[in-house]
């Protein structure tokens, strides 16, 4: 995907930050380290035209900032990241302040997340679809969509899922990744 100068010169800032604090917190595996441009940051740039454009986005459970701080560097479109592990939030705000995303931390486990409802919610990595969903519901204002980033499960996570949940879902096929796909998920309902 094509950035502009600037965004490559923030997403560079954002990664070195990263490697700097990986030893000491863990934000990723340390085997990715040297792969974190290909597997985390084109990874989560993936979403970025899913997400440009609406006011604001909420993405939970954002660990190392995968795809939070990527979306709203790419975007700047302003996003509230949710982390409850605090040492990772600490690194979530000082990659915002060094990058310049346009993004708050909420130091807190989503389900006690007490925030306005946004028209975008995001996840990656996060737990399997029924238990995101969950976690989206409450957070997903009305008319908006949640953006998944799944593996090779999302199928059978889809087939679970359906039974408590209506959605209409589009399946995009993932460009880094041969076996996972992005879920964009709209008109979520409970069964
Ligand atoms: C496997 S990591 C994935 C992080 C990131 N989204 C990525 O793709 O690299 C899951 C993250 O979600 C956080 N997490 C898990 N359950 C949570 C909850 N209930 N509330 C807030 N954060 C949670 C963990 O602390 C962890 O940082």
């Amino acid at each position: 995907m094509d950035v502009s100068r600037e965004t490559q010169e923030r997403l560079e800032a954002f990664v070195a930050l990263l490697q700097k604090w990986n030893p000491r917190i863990n934000l990723v595996s340390g085997r990715d380290i040297p792969f974190v441009w290909d597997r985390h940051v084109k990874d989560s740039l993936q979403i970025a035209p899913l997400v440009a454009g609406v006011k604001q986005f909420i993405d939970i459970g954002s660990g190392g900032g995968f795809p939070g701080i990527v979306t709203a560097i790419a975007t700047n479109v302003p996003g509230t990241l949710i982390e409850s592990d605090q040492r990772k939030a600490t690194f979530l705000r000082e990659a915002a302040r060094v990058t310049q995303a346009p993004i708050t931390v909420l130091a807190e486990r989503i389900e006690r997340a007490d925030i306005a409802p946004a028209p975008v919610v995001t996840a990656r990595a996060l737990a399997a679809l029924p238990k995101l969903l969950e976690w989206t519901a409450p957070l997903l204002a009305k008319g908006g969509k949640a953006i998944f980033l799944k593996g090779q499960q999302a199928e059978d996570e889809l087939t679970e899922a359906r039974r408590c949940w209506h959605m209409d879902v589009s399946i995009h096929p993932s460009i880094t990744s041969h076996d996972g796909v992005i879920l964009e998920v709209s008109n979520l309902d409970r069964v």
